[in-house]
C-alpha cells in the first residue's frame, strides 16, 4: 500500500512541474510512483462542466460556491477507484492539486465568516460521503501570489488553446486563496503539511518515503 500525497498551490504556482520533478527523483530512488492531476478535464463530464463555467459558460453556474465545488468533488468521487488501485500498486501516488483546492478556493470565495463552514463541507462531503482516501501528506507550494499569476499569465499567452479562467484573473481571489491555504497548513487540515517550494519541495515528499 503506498502513500498519497497531494501538492497544492495557486494556479501558476508550477505544481505540474514540481509533480514531474518528484516523480523523476522518487523513481531515481527506487521507488513506483504514480501521478493524477485534477480536474481530470477529458476524462470527467463533471471536471469539463466546471471549466466550461470558469470560461464564461452555463449561464450563472460558476456564481454558486456550492455548485462549482459539487462539480470538482464529484470528479475526484469518481476517481476513487483509479486512486484506491494506484494506492494498492504504487509506493507514491502523487496528486496535482486534491481535496484542499476546493476548501481553499470555496472558502476564499465565500470569504471570512464563512471560510470554516466551507473547509468542514468539503471535508465532509469529499472524506465523509464520498469515502475519498485521506492524503498522507499535503504540500503547499509556497509561491506568492504575484508570482504564480504572473506565470498563469504567461503560460495562457503562449498557449491560445489554454486562456486564463475566471479564478486566474481574479487577483483578490488569489490572494485570498493563498491566506486560506496558510490556514490549512498551520492547522495540518486533514493531515500533515509541508510548505516549500523548488529542491525543497521535492526533498519534502522524499522525505515522506523514508
Ligand atoms: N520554479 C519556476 N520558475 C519559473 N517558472 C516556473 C517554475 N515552475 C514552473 N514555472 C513555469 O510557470 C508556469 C506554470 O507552471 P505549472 O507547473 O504549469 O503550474 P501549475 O501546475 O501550478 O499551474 C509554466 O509556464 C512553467 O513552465
Ligand atoms: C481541483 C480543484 C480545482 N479548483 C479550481 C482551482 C483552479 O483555479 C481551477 C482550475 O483548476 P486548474 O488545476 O488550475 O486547471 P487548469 O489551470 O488546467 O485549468 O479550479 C477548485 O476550486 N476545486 C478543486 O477541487
Amino acid at each position: 500500500m503506498g502513500i498519497l500525497v497531494a501538492v497544492e498551490g495557486l494556479d501558476g504556482a508550477g505544481k505540474r512541474t514540481t509533480v514531474a520533478r518528484i516523480e523523476k527523483a522518487a523513481a531515481a530512488r527506487g521507488a513506483s510512483v504514480s501521478s493524477i492531476a485534477f480536474p481530470r478535464y477529458g476524462e470527467s463530464i463533471t471536471a469539463d462542466l466546471a471549466s466550461e463555467a470558469l470560461h464564461g459558460r452555463h449561464g450563472d453556474l460558476r456564481d454558486s460556491v456550492y455548485a462549482m465545488g459539487l462539480l470538482f468533488a464529484l470528479d475526484r468521487a469518481a476517481a476513487r477507484p483509479l486512486l484506491r488501485g494506484a494506492l494498492a500498486e504504487h509506493d507514491l501516488v502523487l496528486c496535482d492539486r486534491y481535496t484542499a483546492s476546493n476548501a481553499a478556493y470555496n472558502a476564499a470565495r465565500l470569504g471570512e465568516g464563512a471560510e470554516s463552514d466551507v473547509v468542514s463541507w468539503v471535508a465532509d462531503l469529499e472524506f465523509g460521503r464520498f469515502a475519498l482516501p485521506v492524503p498522507d501528506h499535503q504540500l503547499l507550494l509556497g509561491v506568492p501570489p504575484e508570482v504564480a499569476m504572473t506565470r498563469a499569465v504567461g503560460r495562457a499567452e503562449a498557449d491560445a488553446d489554454r486562456p486564463v479562467d475566471a479564478y486566474e484573473r481574479d487577483t483578490d481571489l488569489q490572494q485570498r486563496v493563498y491566506r486560506v491555504y496558510g490556514e490549512l497548513v498551520e492547522t495540518d487540515w486533514m493531515s500533515t503539511w509541508s510548505w516549500a517550494d523548488g529542491d525543497d519541495a521535492v526533498e519534502a515528499v522524499l522525505a515522506q518515503l523514508n
